[in-house]
């Protein structure tokens, strides 16, 4: 049953609600700002009514199925780590999008609402809400890009490693962490690279 609950997590997180609902709108996420076809490309190019509804099914996919793996499936325990990864990555690597997903930001809240009745999507949107504060008042509240948005994310998954230690999480949680945060960072590869040029060039000058 493990195999068959995966199964219909990967499909319910590949199913690309933001991007669809772009193109209703005539619109293609993958044109607009990073490409990326998640909600804020959504709320960017067709407003905030479809951005909202966009946030919502992409995280809903998440949450719903999490939830019916252990209330219908009475799934419990490490039997939930694949069917927890699936709907992120099925999101990251939709093949209704040929492989090409999201960044699988919105699922994962979504997934991690559903295994711990929100308490950890809650710790983790206060962690980058925090950072974005921080951020704001750092460059005196000018606009952040997306490379520095993509940065903070997986910083703040990084973040959510350590509340989930320091609260005793059970191993099972633990191991979709590193699942969540591994893919996290790959689908940020490009903004990690930058920040690691930049640190490398602030040494360099500093050294001089
Ligand atoms: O990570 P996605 O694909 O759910 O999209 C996330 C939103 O666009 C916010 O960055």
């Amino acid at each position: 049953m493990i195999i068959v609950w995966t199964i219909c997590a990967f499909v319910s997180g590949a199913l690309m609600y933001s991007y669809w609902l772009g193109r209703l709108a005539r619109k293609n996420l993958k044109t607009v700002g990073d490409g990326n076809p998640g909600a804020l490309n959504l709320w960017k190019a067709a407003g905030y009514r479809l951005g909202i509804a966009g946030v919502l099914l992409d995280f809903i996919k998440g949450y719903l199925i999490i939830r019916l793996a252990v209330e219908v499936g009475g799934v419990s325990g490490y039997g939930l780590i694949p069917i927890a990864l699936a709907p992120i990555f099925g999101h990251a690597f939709s093949p209704f999008l040929r492989g090409k997903g999201g960044k699988a930001i919105a699922v994962t809240f979504g997934v991690w609402s559903g295994l711990t009745q929100f308490e950890v999507s809650l710790a983790l949107a206060v962690i980058l809400a925090v950072m974005l504060g921080g951020m704001k008042v750092i460059n005196k509240w000018k606009p952040i890009s997306s490379e520095a948005d993509g940065q903070q994310v997986v910083i703040g998954m990084l973040l959510l490693g350590v509340y989930l230690y320091v609260r005793d999480a059970a191993a099972m949680l633990l191991w979709i962490w590193v699942g969540n945060t591994l893919l996290i960072m790959f689908k940020h590869h490009k903004e990690l690279a930058a920040l690691l040029l930049k640190k490398k060039k602030e040494q360099e000058g500093s050294q001089l």
